[in-house]
């Protein structure tokens, strides 16, 4: 899908690069107030399996940390959600400063960082990369990341990063639990959405937590210490990969009352 060279819908802003056609773009402002609360919601069933990790990938875009999705161990159902999903890859969005980095915002409270999970139906689709041009492919659950006390379950995954300081480079990486990452409260808000980067199809029910996690600056600095770019190529902080928000359009925001 490349993004649209054809006028833009009346109510676009012009310099928003929009799919072609997009309706449903992510990310968005979450704003409180316009969102419905749906007594339907239940509460999101997430289980995972440590042993399912298999290594840290940097893409240029952020670092993932990959699964292996060949079992049924790693899922997440219930919620706004039919059918079971599996663990794909965790990645994060973060910004060079502290008043930048997440994708989405809640009432325009920007947080310094954003975790993904992306899981993908495994009940109606063979693959991830089938699942991502489908609709009700994946389900994504975003974790707002605020600047607290160090998370010491994240650590184990910081000391790996300089391993996969360069575009391209991976490290094996296991027994790790995303569990240790979603917050105590499963109080989230669900919207129809799309992938953030390329090719950022329209395929996501995004999952959003209402409560952050914390973590530490030191955390939050091996991060931006990351590059885009590959070995022996200038060296370009990994920083600023979010998306710029998209309009909300047709859509409606719904939350839990758990
Ligand atoms: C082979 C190509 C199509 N693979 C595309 C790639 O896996 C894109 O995957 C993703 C997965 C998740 C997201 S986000 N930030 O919305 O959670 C963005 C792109
Ligand atoms: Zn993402």
């Amino acid at each position: 899908l490349a993004c649209s060279q054809t006028a833009k819908p009346a109510n676009q802003q012009s310099w928003q690069t929009q799919i072609q056609g997009g309706s449903r773009q992510s990310p968005i402002d979450i704003r409180s107030s316009e969102s419905v609360h749906d007594p339907q919601l239940t509460p999101l069933s997430i289980s995972y399996d440590p042993s399912d990790c298999l290594q840290i990938w940097n893409n240029g875009d952020s670092f993932l940390v990959e699964f292996d999705d060949s079992k049924d161990n790693s899922v997440v159902s219930g919620g706004p959600l039919e059918n079971h999903y599996k663990l794909k890859q965790f990645h994060f969005h973060w910004g060079a400063e502290n008043n930048r980095g997440s994708e989405h915002t809640i009432n325009s409270l920007v947080y310094p960082a954003e975790l993904h999970l992306v899981h993908w139906n495994a009940e109606k689709f063979r693959t991830f990369d089938e699942a991502i041009f489908s609709e009700n492919g994946l389900a994504v659950i975003g974790v707002f990341l605020k600047l607290g006390r160090k998370h010491d379950g994240l650590q184990k995954l910081v000391n790996a990063l300089p391993a996969v300081k360069y575009k391209d480079s991976t490290v094996e990486f296991s027994n790790f639990n995303p569990s240790c990452m979603i917050p105590s409260c499963l109080d989230y808000w669900t919207y129809p959405g799309s992938l953030t980067t390329p090719p950022q199809t329209e395929s996501v029910t995004w999952v959003i937590m209402k409560k952050p996690i914390e973590f530490g600056d030191d955390q939050l600095s091996a991060f931006r210490s990351l590059l885009f770019t590959p070995f022996g190529e200038k060296l370009e902080n990994m920083v600023d990969n979010f998306r710029q928000q998209q309009p909300l359009m047709n859509r409606v925001v719904r939350a839990t009352i758990l």
